[in-house]
């Protein structure tokens, strides 16, 4: 039998991401042991209950000097601290990374104090938040963002994308201040927009009405803002210089949209522009990943369709690589999919149009 990559593992804050880090790790036997560490009680249960780990800590202590690596996952307000307080007991020769949403001030504040210590920011969550909603699938086939700095050890940079590979994952290095600058805009500013259209709709006279009225293009807009509160405010508060920019940015677009409605013809550029930005979104990202080619189907409101499509593709031997419910309405939905190769789609189009979907 092979070696797992690492005999103990520790998780400190075993949350939606540690949890889903932990369950990546023993679904996939690159470590012996995971232990875990979190200050929340009910934390601790749930990781033992779920079997996501196989032994809690409620404090740090002479534990943390037995493991090869260990891993913060706790939210981006605490890691520093947290950190610090960890270095007293590890191991010099140990391996440390972060899974914070924010790398700047991390890296800066850990590097050359917890050893071989490696910023990471997996592109990859979910609206949920607690241990209850980990899983390894979360991680796999993401964008596994790797930051080091100049006191970064080689040798812990290389251990560390070797991990996020054996994760699944797709490890890409970024220096801190540049992940920070371009999280702002594509993570960051969309979780403060989510939290602001809730706060607007909230604060309406007509609040229940609203809440009654939206639609699908609401709900998509602000999922994001379902998830930990505690988390999506520790992320915006450690990347504020580089938000404040991305708000300013986005400040002036709002002004230019809001002149633009005086002029349709010019405003339907900008929306024609917008929908090819929105459209060439990957469900994965093409330029990291192998292509994937899509379908996207339209089912009636009954019971079993997700299962007919799905068996019907199976008897074909039709492997779907990626599966998406777009829209659930009384009249009907949609499903996206997404194929290994374009001759696979194309069998799967003739398959389902053949039982009688509408397919595009
Ligand atoms: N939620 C997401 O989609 C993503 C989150 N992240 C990052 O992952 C980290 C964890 O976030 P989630 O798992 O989503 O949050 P979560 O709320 O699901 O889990 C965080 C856990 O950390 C624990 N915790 C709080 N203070 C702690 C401390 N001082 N020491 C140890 N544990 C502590 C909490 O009790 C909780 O169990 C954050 O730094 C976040 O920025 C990164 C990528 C995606
Ligand atoms: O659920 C989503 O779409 C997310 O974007 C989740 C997410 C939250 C925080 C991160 O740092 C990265 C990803």
């Amino acid at each position: 039998m092979m070696k797992p990559l690492f005999r103990k593992v520790g998780i400190f804050g075993i949350g939606l991401l540690g949890g889903s880090v932990a369950l990546g790790l023993r679904e996939r036997f690159l470590a012996e042991e995971v232990h875990a560490y979190d200050p929340d009680p009910r934390a601790l249960e749930d990781a033992l209950a779920l079997q996501v780990v196989d032994r809690v800590h409620t404090a740090p202590g002479g534990w943390v000097g037995e493991l090869e690596l260990g891993v913060l996952a706790a939210p981006v307000g605490v890691l520093v601290e947290e950190g610090r307080r960890l270095a007293q007991y590890a191991n010099p020769q140990s391996l440390w990374m972060d899974v914070g949403s924010v790398k700047g001030p991390v890296v800066k504040a850990l590097s050359g104090v917890l050893p071989n210590f490696v910023g990471t920011h997996p592109m990859a969550g979910s609206e949920k938040a607690g241990v209850e909603a980990a899983h390894a699938g979360l991680l796999q086939n993401a964008v596994w963002v790797i930051s080091p700095n100049h006191q970064t050890p080689d040798e812990a940079l290389a251990q560390v994308r070797g991990l996020v590979e054996n994760l699944g994952a797709y490890p890409l290095v970024i220096p801190p201040e540049l992940h920070d600058r371009l999280v702002a805009r594509i993570s960051h500013l969309p979780y403060l927009l989510a939290i602001g259209l809730n706060r607007l709709v909230a604060q309406d006279p007509h609040h229940e009405l609203l809440m009654f009225l939206a639609a699908g293009g609401f709900r998509d807009l602000t999922r994001v803002a379902s998830g930990s509160p505690r988390m999506s405010r520790d992320m915006v508060v450690a990347n504020k210089e580089a938000l404040k920019e991305a708000v300013e940015d986005l400040r002036a677009v709002l002004l230019e949209l809001e002149n633009l409605l005086e002029r349709p013809e010019a405003l339907l550029e900008v929306a024609q522009e917008a929908k090819r930005t929105r459209d060439a979104l990957p469900i994965v990202r093409r330029s990291l990943l192998p292509v994937m080619h899509e379908l996207v189907v339209q089912v009636p409101d009954k019971p079993g369709q997700i299962a007919r499509v799905s068996t019907a593709l199976g008897e074909a031997g039709i492997n779907i690589k990626n599966f998406e419910v777009l829209a659930i309405r009384d009249e009907g939905g949609a499903i996206r999919m997404g194929f290994a190769t374009l001759e696979e789609r194309e069998q799967a189009r003739q398959i389902l149009q053949g039982i009688g979907y509408r397919v595009r």
